[in-house]
């Protein structure tokens, strides 16, 4: 009871002041002054009172229906734009399927026969594997620009047909099985996995290597030098390097000139339609060189380690010969390693088709504050769901893949590269409660900059390539639909678990001792 006292006496004040000015708003008449709690009780319970209460009961409703109604106006707005985003990619992917379909016809003999083997298209999920269970690659071939590439006319005509096998190491006993969820029954099981090891195997020998080399590293450029040789005077192969590399070569001896390159940039377009392997020599940097030259399917990647970490780089340079042999021999085991798409969308778009080029990212996109002091502050919506607002540094939006690279700095999960799925990792969040996400797969995410954003915000890309994104500008990213291909050392598994042991020294601990127990 003493503890009300000191309140009553408040709300006495409360009401004078309220009772005043309404007084002076003309709406009713004030109370008398009143001195004693009895009073004050009387005046409460007068329907006048009654009334002003009523109306800020209702006032504050009506403020929170508003702040709803807003709300629900700019999140419907957004999904409405994600929306209308992916209606766009799938729609370029349809067009694209059908432009295939119709070159199809006037291919060459050659190419026929890997179209023959299949599509591994979206569009054609349902018809890429045989009755055998076994997928194979997409060739995408456009011959009025192959036409024009004079480099790639002198190359070897045929690209080496190869199959992918979804089992252990290509063993018999392994199918790749669409249907992980069945339903036989009416009892719902989840026995078959579709992820399991890939293993690939080449239908003829692969005729054609292009070499990507991190630049300015002695080592580097002595192992190039070498293989090239090796791979031309022993395997018989034809090889393709960056004009740079070309230059570099040619100023050591002028035997390296049967090496080919590209002129102009555009023929890099086409590399994928001829060239059967990818060899990195450098560092995990190298391998995202690789991929970010490749904005369609990407031939199959064999890293070797030449740089400082070489988290997907599981080759050793000393043992090339070995390595190759048994690669260029087959199967092999690959890591199908997932890329992002990403799309910037102005603010002054015309509408939610007029992005920007589409970029694919192998580890991650990052959007941060870059020089400014302000917090970073981004809307999240995930499909036609708000996520949440980033209020701190800045988000990653990664891959598995990437999800021991920056992700990983910045407090998110270790995820095994082959795991479909997209890692939502906040950096340095001003909130105690802020934790990483991992979506599936399918989602297609949209970070907006909102117009009450303090400052301009940057989207990275695998490290590179800083785009500045302003108030009502947004970032929409999805699954790409062309994975980077690399080649396993073992098996996906044992190459990532050996990566975080070797090159991060996961949950290193000394062993507790037996010593002082009975
Ligand atoms: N705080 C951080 O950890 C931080 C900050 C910026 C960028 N990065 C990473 O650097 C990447 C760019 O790499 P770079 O070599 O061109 O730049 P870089 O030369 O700055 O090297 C970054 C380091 O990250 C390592 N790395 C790259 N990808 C990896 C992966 N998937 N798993 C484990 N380690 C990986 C590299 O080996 C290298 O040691 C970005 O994609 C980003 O993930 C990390
Ligand atoms: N072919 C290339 N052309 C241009 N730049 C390249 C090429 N290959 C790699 N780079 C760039 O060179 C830099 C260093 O390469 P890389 O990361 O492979 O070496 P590293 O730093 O010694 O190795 P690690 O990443 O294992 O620490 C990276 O920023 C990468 O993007």
């Amino acid at each position: 009871m003493s503890d009300q006292t000191p309140q009553v006496s408040n709300d006495k004040e409360n009401v004078h002041v309220v009772g005043t000015q309404l007084q002076s708003n003309g709406y009713h008449d004030s109370p008398p002054p009143c001195n004693s709690e009895k009073m004050i009780q009387e005046f409460l319970q007068l329907p006048s009172s009654k009334a002003v209460d009523d109306h800020l009961v209702e006032f504050s409703e009506a403020m929170r229906t508003v702040a709803k109604a807003l709300r629900r106006v700019s999140e419907g707005k957004a999904s409405a734009q994600a929306e209308a985003a992916e209606w766009k990619r799938l729609y370029e992917l349809e067009r694209e399927w059908n432009l295939q379909q119709k070159k199809k016809g006037e291919l060459t003999e050659h190419i026929k026969h890997y179209s023959d083997l299949g599509n591994t298209t979206i569009k054609q999920t349902d018809r890429c594997c045989g009755k055998h269970g076994i997928c194979s690659h997409e060739v995408l071939q456009d011959d009025t620009m192959v036409s024009k590439s004079k480099f790639l006319q002198d190359l070897a005509t045929r690209k080496a047909p190869f199959k992918l096998l979804w089992g252990c190491n290509g063993g018999k006993n392994g199918q790749h099985k669409h249907d992980i969820v069945s339903f036989e029954k009416g009892n719902i099981t989840t026995a078959a996995r579709s992820s399991k090891q890939i293993s690939l195997k080449w239908e003829s020998h692969p005729q054609t290597v292009l070499i990507l080399t991190k630049p300015n590293s002695t080592p580097v450029h002595i192992l190039c030098a070498e293989m090239v040789r090796w791979l031309r005077d022993v395997k018989k192969l034809d090889v393709i390097v960056e004009p740079r590399v070309k230059a570099e070569l040619l100023a050591e001896n002028s035997y390296f000139s049967f090496v080919t390159t590209w002129e102009d940039d555009e023929e890099i377009l086409l590399l994928h339609t001829k060239v059967d392997l990818i060899i990195t020599l450098g560092g995990d940097g190298t391998v995202l060189w690789a991929a970010s030259m490749f904005k369609g399917p990407v031939p199959p990647v064999v890293p070797f380690s030449l740089g400082s970490l070489g988290f997907m780089t599981p080759f050793q340079s000393e043992h090339y010969r070995d390595s190759l042999d048994t690669i260029l021999r087959g199967p092999i085991s690959i890591t199908l390693r997932h890329r992002l798409q990403c799309y910037v969308i102005r603010e002054s778009a015309k509408d939610e088709l007029d992005t920007e080029e589409p970029i694919l990212v192998l580890n991650e996109v990052t959007i941060d504050r870059g020089m400014s002091s302000f917090l970073t502050y981004l809307e999240c919506y995930c499909d036609n769901t708000f996520v949440t607002s980033v209020q701190g540094d800045g988000l990653i939006l990664s891959t598995t893949s990437g999800s021991t690279a920056y992700s990983l700095a910045a407090g998110g999960s270790m995820v095994h590269p082959q795991v479909p799925g997209i890692l939502f990792t906040p950096i340095c969040p001003h909130s105690l409660s802020f934790r990483p996400l991992i979506l599936p797969e399918y989602v297609t995410l949209r970070v907006q900059v909102p117009f009450n954003s303090r400052g301009h915000v940057w989207a990275s890309f695998d490290g590179k390539d800083r785009k500045q994104l302003s108030a009502g500008d947004a970032l929409i990213c999805s699954m790409a639909h062309w994975p980077v291909p690399t080649a396993c050392l073992v098996d996906s598994t044992n190459d990532f678990l050996r990566s975080i042991h070797e090159g991060l020294h996961w949950n290193l601990r000394k062993s507790q001792s037996l010593d002082g127990l009975r």
